[in-house]
């Protein structure tokens, strides 16, 4: 497999960033520069090239979502082999308008094009998860991915106009109808992840309802990412090779190209398709599953001529729910990873490291450590 060396990086290069030096990280100024600053590149390890292109069936969600016995019987095998190889797989006929979908670009697009005092003044702050962030020069200052970010969070249908609320009150009120498009967005991709989470449980033999209820309720992330064109693509990173922490996550890119998946030791583009969501498995589901799925290996390259955008929805289960797989899955007392919280893990994330492949690994020592010790 390839190797990465960012995971002892990490640690060192998390380091509250100094307000003076952020206006300097402006990716729309840097992007004239012939060559783009140091921070911005990557150790030489993780450069791995492209190997080929992702071309495994696309799953028609159509059939399953009606009831059709011989789609759905399809769309499992499908799942559960892709989840087993790499985690990773994409859908059509998901039921998500494909108008809403653009103009969930065009209302970012007036977001990413605001001045960049302007989005410094709803940036993210460290520790925080919603908010504009450029390269997270707030709180790392090596190996910066060349990306800007707006992200916001999902609380699920109850939570009736919380993102138009959040637009309007972080943007102004000439966001409203952006925040309208990103309430509706939000609703539709939590109706689709219910439906990827009963595939899910059908592809792995447990009730079908299983693992929605952890989601019914739960908070997901929600972060649009705008990738602007990169002097140097060979140097640096849109998204670094990570895994996502939290369950699933649903990612709409726009026809510029990028997304990549590790499957096996091969490095796979993913074509874009402007009617297709691709699916990744993350390390909350691989846990749910007792590591059967694998957390999938991915990453955003950048690219020379043109800006790219992708849609990103990290689906997550209700912040104190706890995360153990269903007895079905465990043989004997064979339990993979212990019991945690979606909290404590995004707390972990957020605020005690980077983001890598090693996340999930590194989280468990911490975990145990940070526990209150039972006095014998
Ligand atoms: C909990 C989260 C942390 C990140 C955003 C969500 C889910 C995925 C994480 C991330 C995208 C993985 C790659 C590195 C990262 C720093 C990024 O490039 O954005 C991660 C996110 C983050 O820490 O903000
Ligand atoms: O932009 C993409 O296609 C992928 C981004 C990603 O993996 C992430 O934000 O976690
Ligand atoms: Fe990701």
């Amino acid at each position: 497999m390839h190797s990465s060396s960012s995971t002892l990086l990490s640690i060192f290069s998390m380091k509250p960033k100094d307000e003076n030096t952020l206006h300097l990280l402006d990716l729309n100024k840097l992007q004239r520069q012939a060559n783009i600053p140091t921070q911005f590149m990557w150790p030489k390890e993780d450069m791995v090239g492209t190997d080929g292109v992702f071309n495994e069936p696309l799953i028609d969600l159509e059939g399953f979502i009606k009831g059709d016995k011989i789609a759905t019987a399809k769309a499992i095998e499908h799942v559960r082999t892709a989840c087993t190889d790499h985690g990773f797989f994409q859908v059509i006929n998901h039921g998500v308008d494909t108008d809403l979908i653009q103009a969930a670009y065009r209302e970012i697009d007036a977001v990413f094009e605001l001045p960049f005092n302007k989005k410094l003044g709803f940036r993210q702050k460290p520790g925080g998860y919603t908010g504009f962030s450029s390269a997270h020069a707030e709180r790392f200052s090596s190996s910066l991915p060349w990306k800007e970010t707006f992200s916001f969070m999902y609380r699920g249908m109850n939570s009736h106009s919380a993102v138009v609320d959040y637009f309007t009150f972080t943007l102004g009120q000439d966001f409203e109808n952006a925040g309208l498009v990103y309430q509706k967005y939000c609703e539709r991709m939590s109706e689709l992840s219910l439906i990827i989470m009963e595939l899910l449980a059908l592809s792995l033999g447990v009730d079908r309802s299983h693992y929605r209820k952890f989601f019914e309720d739960g908070t997901s992330i929600m972060r649009c990412n705008y990738y602007p064109p990169c002097k140097n693509p060979g140097v640096t990173f849109g998204t670094g090779p990570h895994c996502d922490p939290n369950s699933i996550t649903i990612i709409h890119q726009d026809q510029v190209g990028g997304l990549e998946i590790l499957a096996g030791d091969k490095w796979l583009a993913v074509t874009p398709r402007p009617d297709a969501f691709t699916i990744n498995i993350g390390d909350t589901f691989m846990a749910f599953s007792n590591g059967i799925y694998k957390s999938c290996i991915h990453r955003a390259l950048v690219n020379e001529e043109r800006g790219r955008r992708s849609l990103v929805c990290f689906v997550s289960p209700k912040e104190d729910m706890v995360v153990r797989p269903p007895e079905d899955l465990v043989v004997g007392s064979n339990r993979v990873y212990p019991d945690f919280t979606w909290s404590s893990l995004l707390d972990f994330t957020n605020n005690h490291r980077r983001t890598d492949l090693h996340n999930l690994e590194n989280f468990f020592p911490w975990l145990l450590s940070s526990q209150p010790k039972v006095p014998t």
